[in-house]
């Protein structure tokens, strides 16, 4: 049988992705809470919308098969049992395990329909939406001025991020900050119920019950056997341990390679500094390479299940060797001017959404990366971006492929 999922490169022609649609969860951010929210600045959600269709129509007009988060998660939730059981888990991880907030919650949240109640979870829930007679004391003494019982989750839009897809199975991500974590139970419901993926034979390569931490912006799947992976803010070495021993016991993947990254807010996630964008080509902030060098660790199976790690620091010679090519072509973000480069990369410039050889989906703004790529022979198609980059993601963190079709050579 077919996986409905098969993902065995980043650059082999895109036939169906999933995104999420901004919605309220972007208009219950405040100023006191933007850090926790991992966002730098508040998108204006009707041109953020605006922008986001712009981007679904882009991908639609290629022939791409878009799919949506929300409505996935919904159609999962059709059994009640099913609906129930998701239900608690979502409360309880969203601090109200039981008591009466808990029952309050529940009742409000079940009076709507099964695609209203999944907005209403992603967009959040106030205080002042339910009405409980019973109160904590944590409640009336430490929380007293906090505004939601269920936090708002703003990056829902970045798909990205909660699960990747490797070969025909997927990643359900333990994400490191609360902010993001319980995106990734709306993935674990969509995989298990949703009539698309259920009982498809869909590989799960790691759940989300870990302590290690993995965000799909640091899983790059460069061919059918090399999977690359940051070491980065988001994804620690002993997630990737397990996600290389996983891969190397189960699947076609026998090389990993775990590329360490700046552990910074504008380069959260390895697809923040590197992106492949054909065979042969890469997009690469030039702030990550010191004289072209950055630690690189090639990971393949060892003796007894174990694991072999080679250290390196040539990232060029490192692609060239993993992926069989004489040359790569690495393009510098902002053409590697010291200020358009980092100005370039904040707005996500290196960024960029393959969605066939040479073929990529990128930000209006990045124009000086944008030419230059073009320069380089890219095919780009540029979206638009003044509320969609405040979230701190671009093209390829607003997108989750599903299906690909393999590369011919
Ligand atoms: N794949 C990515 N680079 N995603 C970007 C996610 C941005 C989001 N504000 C976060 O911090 O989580």
């Amino acid at each position: 049988m077919q996986s409905p999922i098969h993902v065995t490169s980043e650059i082999g022609k895109l036939k169906t992705v999933m995104l999420h649609r901004p919605g309220h969860e972007i208009e219950n951010v405040y100023p006191d809470i933007l850090h926790r929210m991992l966002v730098d600045d508040i998108p204006y959600l009707p041109i953020a919308q605006e922008e986001h269709d712009y981007f679904a129509k882009t991908l639609k007009d290629q022939g791409i098969e878009v799919l949506y988060f929300a409505k996935l998660a919904a159609e999962a939730l059709a059994d009640d049992q099913v609906k129930n059981e998701f239900l608690e888990k979502m409360l309880a991880e969203s601090g109200h395990a039981a008591g009466a907030v808990h029952d309050a919650l529940k009742e409000y949240l079940l009076s709507m329909d099964t695609q209203a109640m999944v907005d209403k979870i992603i967009a959040g829930v106030r205080k002042d939406e339910i009405h409980t007679k019973f109160v904590s004391l944590a409640e009336m003494a430490e929380d007293a001025d906090y505004p939601f019982f269920m936090d708002p989750m703003p990056n829902a839009y970045f798909t990205r991020d909660p699960q990747a897809s490797i070969g025909d199975g997927i990643t359900i991500n333990h994400m490191t900050f609360k902010a993001r974590q319980r995106e990734s139970l709306f993935t674990e419901y969509i995989i298990k119920h949703n009539p698309r993926f259920a009982n498809k034979g869909v590989h799960v390569w790691r759940d989300r019950y870990h302590d290690t931490r993995i965000e799909g912006g640091d899983e790059l799947v460069l061919s059918d056997h090399v999977f690359a992976i940051g070491i980065s803010q988001r994804t620690s070495a002993d997630a990737i341990m397990d996600i290389a021993r996983n891969l190397f016991k189960d699947s076609n993947y026998d090389t990993v390679v775990a590329i360490h990254i700046p552990h910074n807010h504008a380069m959260m996630h390895l697809d923040t500094v590197f992106t492949m964008i054909n065979y042969d080509q890469f997009t690469v902030h030039p702030q990550i390479l010191d004289g072209g060098k950055i630690d690189t660790y090639i990971l393949h199976p060892g003796k007894d299940g174990e694991v072999e790690i080679q250290h390196r620091t040539d990232l060029q010679k490192v692609l060239e060797e993993v992926l069989d090519k004489p040359e790569i072509d690495l393009i510098p973000t902002g053409n590697g001017d010291p200020i358009v480069a980092p100005r370039e990369q904040w707005n996500d410039g290196s960024n960029t959404l393959t969605i066939a050889p040479g073929e990529v989906v990128t930000y209006d703004r990045n124009y000086v990366s944008n030419d230059l790529l073009r320069k380089h022979g890219i095919l780009v198609h540029e979206v638009r971006s003044s509320e969609l980059s405040r979230g701190r993601g671009g093209p390829r963190c607003m997108s989750c492929p599903i299906v690909r079709e393999d590369l011919k050579n």
